[in-house]
């Protein structure tokens, strides 16, 4: 079984301040519900293996691992196994008497009033991971280099959950160490008038998020599902199968047998390894690099029975590829061909979709794609069919949240939304976590759809997407109105309009499932009020704001209009479908001055592509032009590189212009010079790499000189806020210099020094963060060195 949708509205979406910082898990209504039903469930599986456990262990383990109640079986199982004895080697080892280092080190452990002893043993280090038994013969001793920290309880899971897990007891341990301070902007005034040091000007200590991107695979944007495939053992093994199973070098290291088995075993283990059974050469047949160039000359309708590059060519193609001439421009005048093309070009735009976590994003742009012939009906059929072992979690929760949901549509729920969510963690979890891209057209404009990831771990993610859109669209749960306001759907709104966004289209959701009837048209426009207060309150305009009544998993209302009788009735006076919408905002085209400027794109994303196209980056133009053939720079590495290829909506192209969405084929330029976030640019007028600028921003809690983490779209990078300049006014007139601290929702002028240059430049968006959450947003005003 696997956990699904419901990590919403826990304490970890839907908080206070106040509440998040209590040692003990205080469980909502939802919580309780979920223990009520799945409690049951796991105590059933554990008497089936004749185990016990009362309901807190249970409820604990349920919590622990998110309402996954394999994991949980396993676990509880796993603590009531006992663990298999190590095998003595003799009384000697056994009763070794301590180094004086070790009695120095447990004396001084003692001293620091540390309760936890210290593994002493390399195996007691080692206990509860997979490969834990080590041959004694090779065992050390360990000893503590500084006091002993408590031990993980549950081990396994996946690391996402476990990194959520830790940081739930990373707040619960930092809120018992500290004494309890007022929450927000009061707290920071109080702060201030006590602290010495924020008066002059020290910084206090700043976690930055570390600015790591690992290159990726390129992502196809609905891989064709294959078979079905089993459901995953885990929950039905005696002993639980959490841990990843033990490497061959891990294997070979943590065996049982004698040291000259151990030789021997390793010398099998590297053996199958280095030469496989059958004496085959392991280099035989398609690399990964051949298989996806196979795919690509599928997909493109190449020959299938061309001449493969495993059939002994490999050398001759990489030596041809060594001799390929270097790309030439054609010299193309880009800003005259796009002026030209300009009438007959079909609009284009990219809409970035937010929300609140499970607010139904994912399966709303879904159906989305589905309806306007984007997918195919048979993918999601797919979808649905490798979903079946997601429906018992699956249905008991939803049948509980929504009791009229149809049992067929709890069935293939996700199966839309799995179009989106395209990573295996986005899958398992049931979440988004990277922004998905995906176009789509119609008979009037080329789309291009960013899904966005709604939990507020992933805001740096979403960051990005808004950072490449032209308008947004904001998906929210009509049932879920209250909790969405106070979670990410606020945050999201700010956020929007912090990276410039104007056009808001409001898809008031899941109206399929409101009480006491279906479509109820008072939720539409309480949900209407209540979020038109909230966009206008940050400063988006009426005429830019609409509201779409719909339903994503029925379809209601997104490509086709709702039935214009029935309880759907009252639909038609609203305002039109979500395409609709879609379609009559604004074409975005860029003035001409941004396609003659020169050269401005944000990496998103680098893939690593196959053996034609070995490097590819995508990102939005923000300015200028390219073409094929181009020298670019880099920037900070301020390496050069040659555009071998582009591509817009996976169509190949000769040129783009600012504000479109491309793939850039490269060359000549070693991978590691490229990271998501970086800026390619001109040659000639390169972007800067700044340390410290000044910009004016709106503060959205109370701003001090602080540590922060700086986010210019993709990028992010860790700084301080090093000195409020002034406040001012909203014709940007000083109103007082120096501040002391800035108002949540005042305006001012502030020095941000970053601790790494990036290539930065005036007009620039920038968002400020701190412990997760955005204190500031505004725009650079002048760079410095
Ligand atoms: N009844 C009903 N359920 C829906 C609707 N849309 C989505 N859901 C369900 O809501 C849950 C969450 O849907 P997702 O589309 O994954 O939500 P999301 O907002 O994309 O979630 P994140 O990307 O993780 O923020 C799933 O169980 C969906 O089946 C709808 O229109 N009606």
């Amino acid at each position: 079984m696997q956990r699904v949708k419901n990590i919403d509205y826990d304490e970890d979406d839907v908080y206070s301040e106040e509440e998040e910082y209590h040692e003990e898990p205080s469980y909502t209504d939802e919580d309780r519900e979920s223990f009520t039903a799945l409690t049951p469930v796991v105590r059933a599986e554990l008497q089936e293996s004749g185990l016990q456990a009362s309901d807190k262990e249970i409820e604990e383990a349920l919590w622990h691992y998110y309402w996954h109640v394999g994991k949980s079986v396993a676990y509880l199982k796993n603590s009531r196994t006992p663990r298999p004895q190590q095998p003595q080697q003799g009384k000697k080892d056994k009763e070794k008497p301590k180094s004086k280092f070790d009695q120095a080190a447990e004396e001084s452990a003692k001293k620091a009033g540390c309760m936890i002893p210290f593994p002493s043993t390399a195996s007691d280090w080692f206990q509860g991971i997979s490969w834990s038994v080590i041959p004694l013969g090779i065992q050390g001793e360990l000893v503590p280099a500084f006091a002993a920290y408590p031990r993980p309880q549950l081990l396994g899971g996946s690391s996402k959950l476990a990194k959520l897990a830790e940081e739930r007891r990373k707040k619960a341990a930092a809120s018992q160490a500290a004494p309890a301070a007022p929450s927000g902007a009061l707290g920071s005034l109080d702060r201030l008038s006590k602290s010495k040091d924020v008066k002059e000007n020290v910084l206090p200590p700043t976690m930055p998020e570390p600015r790591k991107y690992p290159i990726r695979q390129k992502r196809e944007p609905t891989p064709p599902p294959k078979e079905p495939s089993p459901e995953p053992e885990e929950a039905t093994e005696d002993l639980p199968d959490l841990r990843a199973s033990p490497t061959e070098f891990a294997k070979t290291m943590a065996t049982h047998a004698a040291p000259s088995q151990v030789a021997e075993a390793a010398e099998t283990h590297m053996d199958s390894i280095f030469r496989s059974s059958s004496n085959e050469d392991p280099f035989k047949g398609p690399s990964p690099d051949d298989t996806v160039m196979r795919a690509q000359w599928h997909s493109k309708g190449i020959n299938k029975h061309a001449r493969k590059p495993s059939d002994g060519l490999l050398i001759k193609k990489t030596e041809a590829l060594k001799l390929e001439p270097k790309i030439k421009s054609k010299g193309l005048d880009v800003p005259k061909l796009w002026a030209e093309g300009r009438a007959s070009r079909k609009s284009a735009a990219a809409f970035v979709v937010i929300g609140h976590v499970d607010h139904g994003k994912s399966t709303l742009m879904g159906r989305l794609l589905l309806d306007t012939g984007a997918v195919a009906q048979r993918d999601i059929d797919k979808y649905a069919a490798l979903l079946i072992p997601h429906t018992f979690v699956s249905m008991l929760i939803n049948a509980r949240r929504y009791q009229k949901q149809a049992t067929e549509l709890n069935k293939s729920s996700f199966a839309l939304a799995w179009v989106m969510d395209t990573g295996s963690e986005e899958r398992e979890r049931g979440i988004t976590v990277d922004i998905a891209q995906h176009p789509f057209s119609t008979l009037t404009t080329d789309f291009t759809v960013l899904d966005a990831p709604g939990h507020r771990d992933f805001v740096p993610n979403m960051l990005a997407g808004a950072s490449m859109a032209d308008l947004a669209v904001l998906v929210v749960d009509a049932n879920q109105l209250e909790s969405g306001m106070k979670g990410q759907t606020r945050e999201h709104i700010l956020l929007a309009k912090a990276c410039g966004l104007e056009r808001v289209v409001v898809a008031v959701n899941k109206l399929d499932a409101t009480t006491p009837t279906a479509w109820d048209e008072n939720t539409f426009q309480s949900v209407r009020s209540g979020v038109q207060k909230l966009l206008t309150s940050v400063g988006f305009q009426d005429p830019n704001i609409s509201f779409v009544p719909c339903s994503g998993l029925s379809g209601t209302n997104v490509v086709n209009p709702a039935p214009s009788t029935g309880p759907t009735a009252w639909v038609a006076s609203t305002s039109g479908t979500i395409l609709q919408q879609l379609e009559s905002s604004p074409p975005t085209s860029p003035p001409e001055e941004l396609v003659k400027a020169p050269l401005r794109l944000q990496i998103t994303d680098v893939f690593r592509g196959s053996i034609t196209n070995p490097i590819s980056v995508s990102g939005r133009l923000a300015a200028g032009n390219v073409q094929i053939g181009d020298t670019v720079l880099t920037q900070p590495s301020g390496e050069k590189a040659i555009v071998k290829g582009i591509e817009i909506s996976a169509e190949p192209r000769e040129w783009a212009v600012a504000g479109e969405l491309v793939t850039l084929h490269l060359s000549d330029i070693d991978p590691v010079h490229l990271r998501a976030g970086d800026v390619l640019c001109s040659v000639d007028k390169p972007v800067a790499i700044v340390r410290n600028f000044v910009a004016q921003v709106t503060a959205m809690e109370a701003l001090l000189p602080q540590g922060v983490d700086v986010h210019v779209g993709r990028l992010h990078v860790p700084g301080s806020v090093a000195a409020l300049i002034s406040t001012v006014d909203a014709n940007g007139e000083v109103v007082r210099k120096k501040p002391r601290v800035v108002k949540g929702g005042d305006t001012a002028n502030v020095k941000v020094s970053l601790q790494e240059g990036a290539p930065l430049a005036v007009g620039d968006r920038i968002i400020l963060r701190s412990g997760g959450s955005t204190i500031a947003a505004g725009q650079v005003d002048r760079t410095g060195s």
